[in-house]
């Protein structure tokens, strides 16, 4: 392989670039004859390798690699400045603390980074080192915009603070992928392009674009697999990341942070991961990488380097002088120098270079914490003194900075204008909704859940008479009390669990939050409204209910907004507490608790607690149940040959069963109110 800036001088544009490392590529790895013939107009692929024959079938279709989308050149260079950035948490007392400390004591502060500057330029790739814990992934996600909390510095985007329109034009891979486990790659891809590609595409456009985009990053073979995730096996943990870069490639992106790419794939798949991103950067797009280890090979592909210790930077700039620059301060790799990223790593952790050869390191005292710290010190002194000035004198040099000192989190400019029309983004989303979820929408387990019990309280009130009252009573009030239990329970699950999915493509401006949340709302209807309808059908025919076809649909439509209503309560729980455990417990709380002051175990509730009645939707559809299944004058036995009238019955009469409409409002009120407090609470964040 050539010398990395041998090739970057040789480069003119990213397609040549990439014909030319996939002639490297073909020579150095493998031989593949049926490629040989078609290498100068192919490009190179960093895919499973039996992709390439599928890849070549396809380059047909698709033209040469000029006219691919991503070996597009950056339509806006972005230059990455950031300068003195430092970032202090304030660390939370623990309960223990909290007793014995007075108030007034200022609660301790970390600094996760202290000083860090840097130039990234269009065409650049950088490449974040540091031990675990170091402060990179914090500095990345400032770099994107999305560091929440007090940052100091500056840092500047073609000079200007980051905006919306910055945040449109950059990509952000975070390290952990946060995608559907259940949609296939071409899915993903596919879903994320007609909501991130600008409306003047037609939606054939948008396709095509995605398939240039798989055929680019190799994704070929496992286009139809689905993504997969913790408890679902799916793609690779490679191809999962190729399938994050992609998404973040499909906008083209000016400037693109990716935050540990290469974590736990093997050293070829990491290899092609960094040679996309080198080639990215050639297109003229400003790339910034964290990476944890990377080999020498993977070294010799960076621009530039920036190490962290502990938070500083020891070094920030060009990756090839960087030994040159540690050997003029007194360090020089050791006899078994291998990979200079290995050097680095020990230095910025305050490890010396080791002058020994192996055999001998197993009688090597490890170095103590002091002499870490003191190296480490020495290495940040010797960065102030002798790289600071000169980086500095570059962050200036271009032009002047305007925006020191601005408050990196005002991410929301004015300027923000949506690529894609809300009635778009919410078409896109439900449909996207509606495909990942349908496995558990429609779930056998959960139908079988569902007519088994109401199979079996068909069968335990069988054929129920008038005469058996209290036999019907209960049976209505089990109507209210299951269809608000079960989608009080799955929709507390909701928005938990899309959380991180819906802040990651929030930051990223892809939709508005009413158009998700209409369309996660709405996805939800069919399934639980089908179920419910099912149930009430068998279970209202086989306990004997009034055999009239208009109180049986006034009936499904009571259990229907019951439902609904339920259904608003959970969103906003889950909304509230973010966190599914918390949800379900209190869920259950609140649930038992309208049980139980429902009005059916209970018909005199002291007067200082009443209102709990008021606040329980079980109750007002249990009214509502009550009110639409008997008649004003309809009587039962209830007594050997004694006639009563239903509405004595103490239970019923206990209910007040007067002016239905009220109870209709009162639920009205609270399926609008509780959606609305969802609502807020998402955006709130
Ligand atoms: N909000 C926070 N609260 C508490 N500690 C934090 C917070 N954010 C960052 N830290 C701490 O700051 C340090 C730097 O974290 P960061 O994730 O940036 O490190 P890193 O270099 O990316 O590590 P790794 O390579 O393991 O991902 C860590 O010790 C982390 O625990």
């Amino acid at each position: 392989m050539m010398p990395p800036d041998q090739e970057t001088t040789n480069t003119t544009s990213p397609a040549k670039y990439m014909a030319k490392k996939n002639m490297e590529n073909l020579c150095s790895s493998r031989v593949d004859p049926s490629a040989g013939s078609s290498t100068s107009n192919n490009v190179m692929n960093p895919s499973c390798p039996s992709d390439n024959n599928n890849d070549q079938m396809q380059d047909q279709h698709h033209g040469t690699p000029a006219q691919f989308s991503v070996s597009r050149v950056s339509l806006h260079p972005i230059t990455l400045k950031f300068e003195d950035v430092s970032y202090t948490i304030t660390l939370q007392n623990n309960k223990t603390n909290r007793f014995f400390t007075s108030s007034t004591k200022p609660k301790p502060t970390r600094t996760i980074l202290n000083g860090v500057s840097g130039v990234v330029k269009p065409g650049e790739l950088l490449a974040m080192l540091g031990p675990s814990g170091s402060g990179k992934t914090t500095l990345l996600t400032a770099l994107a915009g999305q560091l929440q909390g007090k940052l100091s510095g500056s840092i500047t985007y073609n000079n200007h603070p980051f905006t919306s329109s910055i945040k449109r034009k950059t990509g952000f891979v975070a390290q952990d992928d946060v995608l559907y486990p259940h949609l296939t790659v071409l899915e993903t891809l596919t879903y994320a392009a007609l909501l991130r590609l600008p409306s003047k595409l037609t939606k054939e456009e948008k396709i095509e674009q995605v398939e240039m985009i798989i055929l680019e990053l190799g994704l070929t073979r496992c286009r139809n697999s689905i993504v997969g995730g913790p408890i679902i096996r799916g793609v690779s943990g490679g191809e999962r990341k190729r399938v994050s870069i992609g998404i973040e490639m499909l906008v083209n992106p000016s400037l693109l942070l990716l935050d540990e790419p290469t974590s736990g794939l093997d050293s070829t798949t990491a290899q092609r991961i960094v040679a996309t991103l080198r080639w990215l950067a050639k297109g003229g797009r400003s790339v910034v990488t964290t990476i944890h280890q990377p080999s020498s090979r993977l070294f010799r592909m960076f621009d530039k380097v920036m190490v962290l210790s502990d938070g500083c930077p020891i070094y920030s700039g060009s990756a090839t002088s960087v030994m040159d620059y540690f050997a003029s301060i007194g360090y020089v790799p050791g006899f078994n120098f291998v990979n200079p990223a290995d050097f680095l790593l020990d230095l910025a952790n305050g490890v010396a270079p080791d002058t020994k050869q192996d055999d001998q390191l197993e009688f090597t005292r490890p170095a103590n914490l002091d002499d870490q710290n003191t190296l480490k010190q020495s290495l940040i002194s010797s960065y102030r003194k002798n790289l600071y000035p000169s980086l500095k004198d570059e962050i200036h040099r271009t032009f002047q900075d305007r925006a020191l000192g601005k408050n990196m989190s005002s991410s929301r400019g004015s300027e923000y204008q949506w690529t894609t029309s809300w009635w778009l983004q919410f078409t896109v989303l439900l449909s996207r909704g509606l495909k990942e979820r349908k496995h558990e929408s429609y779930s056998g387990l959960r139908i079988f859940q569902v007519m088994t019990v109401a199979i079996f309280a068909g069968l335990l009130w069988w054929h129920s008479d008038t005469n058996h009252i209290q036999d019907q009573v209960g049976l209505l009030f089990f109507f209210s009390i299951f269809w608000g239990f079960f989608p009080l329970f799955n929709a507390t699950f909701a928005f938990p669990q899309e959380r991180p999915m819906l802040t990651k493509e929030r930051n990223s401006g892809m939709y508005r939050l009413s158009s998700y949340f209409f369309a996660r709302t709405i996805g939800d209807l069919p399934m639980e409204l089908i179920l419910p309808s099912i149930f009430v059908t068998v279970t209202y025919w086989m306990g004997g209910l009034r055999p009239s076809i208009i109180t049986f649909i006034q009936t499904l439509l009571i259990v229907l907004f019951n439902v609904l209503v339920s259904q608003s309560v959970g969103l906003a729980l889950g909304a509230i507490l973010r966190d599914v455990k918390q949800g379900i417990t209190l869920s259950s709380v609140v649930m038992l608790v309208f049980l139980l002051a429902g009005g059916y175990y209970i018909q005199h509730i002291p007067e200082f607690i009443i209102w709990l009645k008021y606040i329980s939707f079980s109750h007002y559809c249990y009214k509502l149940l009550i009110g639409v299944q008997y008649s004003m004058n309809e009587i039962y036995e209830c007594g050997l040959g004694e006639k009563c009238r239903v509405f004595d019955y103490p239970a019923i009469k206990a209910l007040e069963i007067e002016n239905l409409a009220w109870d209709v409002i009162a639920l009205l009120v609270m399926l609008v109110g509780y959606r609305v407090m969802a609502y807020v609470a998402l955006r709130k964040g």
